[in-house]
């Protein structure tokens, strides 16, 4: 009997770290993210009616959040510099929603001028009454070298990235603590955590947003209804490579390589609104070996330092011999 006890105890400890394991390499989001997937509250349930501000709403992980939060009835504003990528973005949001034309506010705007984010936050608020959530998701990647890349790319990084991010946000918090409520959620980045190669001025950008909104959070301790969430997911498809920065301001990135290998805009739009809907702080979002690399950069430094030196080296290596890095890791590179 204490035999069939024993067994069956070590069966379930088996079991249980069965499942971590396969959770731990198979998952594509951080534990609590992960957590609220499977208990936390559904985003069509929490997000319905809010007022949600996106910004880089034209293309890629900007685009998909506003055809998600449409589907889970928020309404919208929706900015980018493009006004007639925003209209397209507006029309299928009103096919695939039951959301009413007034129900959507294209609002064109740029993230460098900063002198025009009062005027713009004063519209967003006139039109709605209010903003419940702001989502900082304008920004630019970069494939450059460092030794060949102007010092003006990494002004126009930190111009947009840090400091366009940062105006907006200056913006709307006001409103938010005379409220006393609101979600403001940055896009990060993995590089944001740990760096790249390729991506030196990219990461360093990503790298302030999160130091900024890490302090943030703890000055707003008197405001415990106002949540500062920042994302930071591996590659997803999206347009970022092809708009990226090069070694020069206008010199345009040749390809844009393999999408293929990269998370779809679907998934990691899910998991952002699930972390969102929870109040999630910090969302990881990546397929492996990304996922992975978080937590190896938290947890052992140095062995993080020898894996990364290791994959950064062959994507260097495949970027000055013209192939496509961003599949470097993955498979046989292609010619760009
Ligand atoms: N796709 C990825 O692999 C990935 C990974 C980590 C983080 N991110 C971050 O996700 C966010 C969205 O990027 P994406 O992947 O959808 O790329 P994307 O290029 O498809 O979209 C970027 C959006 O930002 C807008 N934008 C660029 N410059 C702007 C400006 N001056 N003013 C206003 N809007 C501007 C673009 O018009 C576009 O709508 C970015 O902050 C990016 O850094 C992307």
């Amino acid at each position: 009997m204490d035999c069939c006890i024993v067994s069956a105890l070590w069966y379930f400890v088996a079991l249980y770290f069965l499942i971590h394991f396969l959770c731990f390499f198979f998952a594509d989001a951080d534990f609590t993210l992960l957590w609220a997937c499977l208990v936390g509250h559904r985003p069509g349930n929490k997000l319905k009616g809010l007022v949600v501000w996106v910004t880089g709403a034209s293309s890629g992980i900007g685009e998909e959040l506003a055809y998600q939060l449409a589907r889970c009835g928020s309404r919208l504003i929706l900015s980018a510099r493009r006004e007639d990528e925003l209209k397209r973005v507006k029309r299928q949001c009103l096919e695939r929603s039951n959301l009413q034309d007034d129900d959507i506010l294209v609002l064109p705007l740029d993230l460098l001028e900063r002198m025009s984010h009062e005027e713009k936050t004063k519209t967003a608020v006139q039109y709605f009454g209010h903003i419940d959530i702001l989502i900082n998701n304008g920004g630019r990647s970069q494939r450059s070298l460092c030794l060949e890349t102007s010092i003006d790319v990494y002004e126009a990084l930190m111009e947009l990235n840090f400091l366009g991010t940062v105006s907006i946000t200056k913006q709307v918090l006001p409103h938010m603590t005379q409220r006393g409520t609101g979600s403001i959620v940055t896009v990060s980045s993995t590089v944001g955590l740990i760096g790249a190669p390729l991506a030196t001025g990219y990461s360093a950008s990503k790298h302030a947003i999160q130091g900024f909104f890490n302090s943030l959070r703890i000055e707003l301790t008197d405001y415990p209804k106002i949540v500062i969430s920042t994302v930071c997911p591996g590659p997803v498809q999206s347009q970022i490579v092809h708009n990226a920065f090069t070694e020069e301001l206008n010199k345009p990135v040749t390809s844009a390589g393999n999408q293929e290998h990269k998370m779809s805009t679907g998934r990691c739009v899910h998991l952002m609104l699930v972390g969102i809907a929870n109040g999630v702080k910090e969302m990881w979002i990546a397929q492996q070996p990304f996922l992975l690399l978080h937590y190896v950069w938290q947890y052992a430094p140095t062995f993080a330092w020898f894996i990364t030196g290791m994959l950064g080296r062959k994507r260097v290596q495949h970027f000055k011999a013209g192939l496509d890095a961003d599949c470097a890791y993955f498979t046989k590179p292609k010619t760009s």
